[in-house]
């Protein structure tokens, strides 16, 4: 059985009355429910009921790249883990919820990438805030590597320094105790030999500068403070007040009667110049996603975007705004608008603002992403624990499970895989989490519709949008078992997860780098495939790629978009 809703991809498109449909096929009665027709498309009968149409030669032109190395047909791509997956437990179990795992010393090699790609990692993060630039090229090209050996679509996102201020690197210890009432020197002053006792660089020239006497300072957001005492020079004494561990260059922030202090730091540029350095280097590498910390406004977003443009042609690197300041709520709407996604740096966020703050911050931040169709991460202590335990706190796995049924794209870890002794078993929580909290939702129907505006800029963009959003719909409406969508640059595949169906998405893309960027976004399943303008000939040889390799079956029931075609089918798995 195979419908559709046809419609026009111009505006200048008349609409044409509904026209009756004769099927090709004896078995098949597929009705057009509504096509107003653009003239520049094919006559009506060339669309003939896909399903019903015999799996077609797939021929040479469907090349599939192989998921594992034991290859079955060079036409299709799609990572081993995800089609085990749908393999052995269908359409329905497959995660929604993306990870994105910051790579540091505990996983940088190989094997250890491996095991983190296998286990579900989407997106590898680096943070240039530590490591050198040839530390993280080894990474990149660990990850290329595995990609381009196992068939995973593993993302690299190269997240920046930003102006912050921060402690210096201990003088190569892990790290340092602060006891209480001990008196430490924080100091902008460089030392050749290793540091004194009770001493720690500052980053930041204008630090004693900015701070007073009677300051609290907060390291890490207040895993640790301080009060300051007395200023001699570049040299800041303070006495701890809330001991803890300090750790290489870990974040400070500087406090005055109840209010976050911002001097001359706050005239800082939010994109330094060792972060150009490192973005002209990242763009270099190819990565898929550059992070900005600390934006402070649309502005430099919309200057980045087109610095990126400029000197990479033919790459597309999204920019994902981070948002872990008070600035960055400020200007929140407009910040999201202009970035290609957006992250809840609750770390950040939550020394600069009041950490009964960051809650609220987050549900506004990720429903707000959401309807301007922007990916949106959750990241920072989600399973914090779990750098030194193999098991979370409850409160971890609910702080978790907030986030999944927030509908977030992606959660991330930091500290838990980059420098945790569980890796491993802190992704394997993600996971499981996510997967029960989504199973539970959906079965529930818990979650309650999202108003989503309408954001295209014109009337091609809106009926895309309108195409997604009855799919999505009658999706849910007729219980399919999977969407599927084909898209040149992944805009389409966005603006059905942005519907957060209750099928999973089968995305369809003939770009690799699209495809490893879709593996952000909620509810992606992506496929790298060439595909043509002839839709019936797309699903006929998907189906039969997939059928092969036992990812779908005969009788399954799919709904099928493209940007090609702005159309609508609902059709059987022949
Ligand atoms: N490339 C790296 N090299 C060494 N250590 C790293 C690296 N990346 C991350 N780490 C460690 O993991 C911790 C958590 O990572 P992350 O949250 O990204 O950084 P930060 O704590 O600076 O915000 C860091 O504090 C650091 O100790
Ligand atoms: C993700 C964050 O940024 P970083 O780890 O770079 O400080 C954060 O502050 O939560
Ligand atoms: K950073
Ligand atoms: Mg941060």
């Amino acid at each position: 059985m195979s419908q559709r809703l046809l419609l026009p991809r111009s505006p200048s498109s008349a609409l044409l009355p509904a026209i009756p449909f004769t099927s090709t096929s004896s078995s098949a009665k597929p009705t057009y429910l509504f096509v107003p027709f653009p003239s520049s498309s094919k006559p009506l009968s060339v669309y003939s009921a896909a399903a019903a149409l015999p799996p077609s030669d797939n021929g040479p032109s469907i090349a599939l790249a192989a998921a594992t190395s034991n290859l079955h047909d060079p036409s299709i791509e799609v990572d081993a883990v995800t089609e085990t997956e749908l393999r052995e437990n269908g359409f329905r179990s497959t995660r929604r919820t993306k990870v994105v795992c910051t790579i540091g010393p505990n996983t940088c090699s190989s094997e250890q990438l491996e095991a983190l790609a296998s286990g579900g990692m989407n997106v590898a993060r680096i943070n240039m805030c530590h490591g050198s630039r040839e530390w993280h090229r080894r990474v990149i090209e660990r990850v290329r590597r595995l990609n381009e050996e196992k068939g995973y679509a593993v993302a690299i996102m190269m997240d920046t320094e930003g102006s912050e201020i921060h402690m210096g690197d201990l003088g190569g210890a892990p790290s340092a105790k602060a006891e209480d009432s001990e008196v430490w020197t924080f100091t902008v002053r460089a030392f050749d030999s290793p540091l004194p006792e009770y001493t720690t660089n500052v980053n930041y020239e204008g630090f004693a500068e900015d701070v007073k006497v009677g300051d609290e300072l907060l390291v890490d957001g207040g895993m640790v403070r301080f009060e300051v005492i007395e200023k001699i020079g570049p040299d800041v004494k303070c006495r701890c007040t809330d001991p803890g561990l300090l750790l290489p260059r870990a974040n400070l922030t500087f406090w005055r009667n109840g209010s976050l202090v911002r001097e001359h730091n706050a005239m800082l540029p939010t994109i330094s110049s060792k972060d150009w350095l490192d973005i002209d280097f990242g763009i270099a590498e190819g990565v898929d996603f550059i992070a900005i910390s600390f934006v402070k406004s649309a502005e430099v977003i919309k200057h980045l975007k087109s610095y990126i443009a400029a000197r990479s042609r033919d790459t597309d690197i999204a920019v994902i705004a981070k948002i872990e300041s008070i600035d960055s709520l400020r200007n929140l709407e407009e910040i999201i608008r202009a970035s290609d996604g957006a992250m809840v740096a609750r770390g950040d966020l939550g020394a600069q603002i009041p950490l009964e703050h960051v809650p609220s911050a987050q549900q506004k931040i990720v429903q707000r992403c959401r309807q301007l169709n922007k990916p949106v991460i959750v990241a920072s202590q989600l399973l914090e624990s779990m750098i030194e335990y193999p098991t979370p706190t409850r409160a971890e796995v609910a702080d978790v499970s907030e986030a999944v049924r927030q509908r977030a794209d992606a959660l991330m870890l930091s500290g838990e895989s980059a420098m945790g002794q569980y890796p491993e078993k802190a992704l394997a929580v993600l996971r499981s989490v996510s997967i029960r909290i989504e199973r539970w939702w959906r079965d529930e129907k818990h979650y309650e519709p999202m108003e989503l505006p309408p954001i295209g800029f014109s009337f091609s963009d809106s009926i895309s949008e309108e195409i997604c959003i009855s799919a999505a719909k009658m999706a849910n409406n007729l219980g399919v078992d999977a969407l599927f969508v084909y898209t040149k640059s992944g805009h389409m595949a966005s603006l059905l997860s942005r519907c957060r169906p209750d099928c999973p998405i089968f995305a369809f893309t003939s770009t690799p780098s699209v495809r490893r960027r879709l593996n952000l976004q909620w509810g992606l399943i992506p496929f790298r495939l060439s595909f043509s303008d002839d839709m019936d000939s797309n699903l006929n040889k998907t189906f039969s790629l997939l059928k092969a390799r036992g990812m779908i079956k005969s009788g399954d029931l799919v709904i099928a978009v493209s940007d090609m075609l702005q159309s609508i089918q609902v059709m059987n798995v022949p």
